[in-house]
C-alpha cells in the first residue's frame, strides 16, 4: 500500500499571503499522493462582520444560520479554495478543489439539537473514496474546504480539522495514511506563550492530564480530539506543528500516539 499524506492548514497560513505562498511552494514538492484541507474561519468572521451578519461561536464551532452558510460557502468553497488551487497549478501541482458535495465525497448529517442549536453544521457520516482514488492514482491533488452535504441538497458547515481526520480515516481503505495539522506554533506547547516548550509526544493518558491542568484549551481541544479519533481508527501517523515539520524531520513538533 502506498502512503498518503493528509495535510490541514488553518487561518494563520491562509490569511498571510507570504506564508501561504511559501507553504504552497513547499507542499507542491511533496512526492506521492497527498490531500490538502484548508480552514478559513478567520476570513469568514471578517466578512460576516463587514456584512453585519452576527458571528456566534461555541467551543470552537461556528453556529451557522442561513446567512452564515451563504458567507462560508462563498469564502471557503469560493475564494479560498479556488485561490489555493490556482497557486498549486502555478507550481505545476495539478489540483482539483472539493467540497464534500463534489463527487459525493463527504456525506454528513445536520447536528441534532441538544442543548445548542448549531444550525447548518454537519457531522460526517461517510467518506466516499472512489473518485478520490482515481485522482490520487493519477497524480492529482484534491483540495478540500470545510463544507459537506447531506445528500438531500443541503450544504453543511463542518470544521476543517474534522474534514482532515475523516478523510485520513476514510482513505485507510486504499492507502496507509498520515495526518498533519499545520498551524502557527511548533506543536502542542507546555506554555502557550513559549514556542520552545513543545510537548513532543501526547498519548491518551497524558492528554487527560494536560486537559485537567488546563494546558490545552480552546481550538486545541477539538484538534486533539480529532487526532485521537484518527490514531484510534488506523491512521498511521498524526502530527501537529508548523508546516516546516513536513520537510525537516528535525523541526520540533508534537506526535500523537495511542
Ligand atoms: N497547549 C497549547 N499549545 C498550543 N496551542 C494551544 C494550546 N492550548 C490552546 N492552544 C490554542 O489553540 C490554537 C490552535 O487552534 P485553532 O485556532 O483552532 O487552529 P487552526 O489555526 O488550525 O484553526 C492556538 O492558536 C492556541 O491559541
Ligand atoms: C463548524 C465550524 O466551526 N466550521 C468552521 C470551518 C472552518 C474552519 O475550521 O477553519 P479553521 O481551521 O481556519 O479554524 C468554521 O466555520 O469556522
Amino acid at each position: 500500500m502506498k502512503t498518503l499524506k493528509v495535510i490541514k492548514i488553518g487561518g494563520n497560513i491562509i490569511d498571510n499571503e507570504a506564508a501561504l505562498s511559501s507553504f504552497i511552494k513547499d507542499f507542491s514538492t511533496i512526492e506521492g499522493p497527498k490531500v490538502l484541507v484548508h480552514g478559513g474561519g478567520k476570513l469568514a468572521t471578517k466578512l460576516a462582520n463587514q456584512m453585519n451578519v452576527p458571528v456566534k461561536m461555541t467551543e470552537g464551532r461556528r453556529i451557522t444560520d442561513a446567512a452564515t452558510l451563504d458567507i462560508i460557502t462563498m469564502v471557503y468553497a469560493g475564494k479560498i479554495n479556488k485561490n489555493i488551487v490556482a497557486q498549486l497549478e502555478a507550481r505545476q501541482c495539478n489540483a482539483i478543489g472539493f467540497s464534500g458535495a463534489d463527487g459525493n465525497t463527504i456525506i454528513s448529517e445536520k447536528r441534532p439539537i441538544k442543548t445548542i442549536d448549531y444550525g447548518f453544521v454537519g457531522d460526517v457520516k461517510k467518506v466516499n473514496t472512489a473518485t478520490l482514488e482515481v485522482l490520487l492514482n493519477n497524480n492529482i491533488t484534491p483540495v478540500f474546504c470545510a463544507i459537506t452535504h447531506d445528500e438531500n441538497g443541503q450544504l453543511l458547515n463542518t470544521n476543517a480539522d474534522t474534514i482532515a481526520s475523516e478523510l485520513a480515516i476514510g482513505l485507510t481503505s486504499i492507502f496507509k495514511t498520515e495526518l498533519y495539522y499545520c498551524f502557527e506554533k511548533n506543536g502542542v506547547l507546555e506554555n502557550v506563550e513559549n514556542d520552545d516548550s513543545v510537548i513532543e509526544n501526547i498519548n491518551t493518558e497524558s492528554y487527560k492530564t494536560l486537559k485537567e491542568n488546563n494546558i490545552i484549551f480552546e481550538g486545541m481541544l477539538p484538534k486533539l480530539d480529532n487526532c485521537f479519533h484518527a490514531i484510534n481508527k488506523n491512521v498511521q501517523k498524526v502530527c501537529i506543528g508548523k508546516s516546516k515539520m513536513l520537510f525537516d524531520a528535525n523541526n520540533k513538533h508534537t506526535t500523537i500516539t495511542k
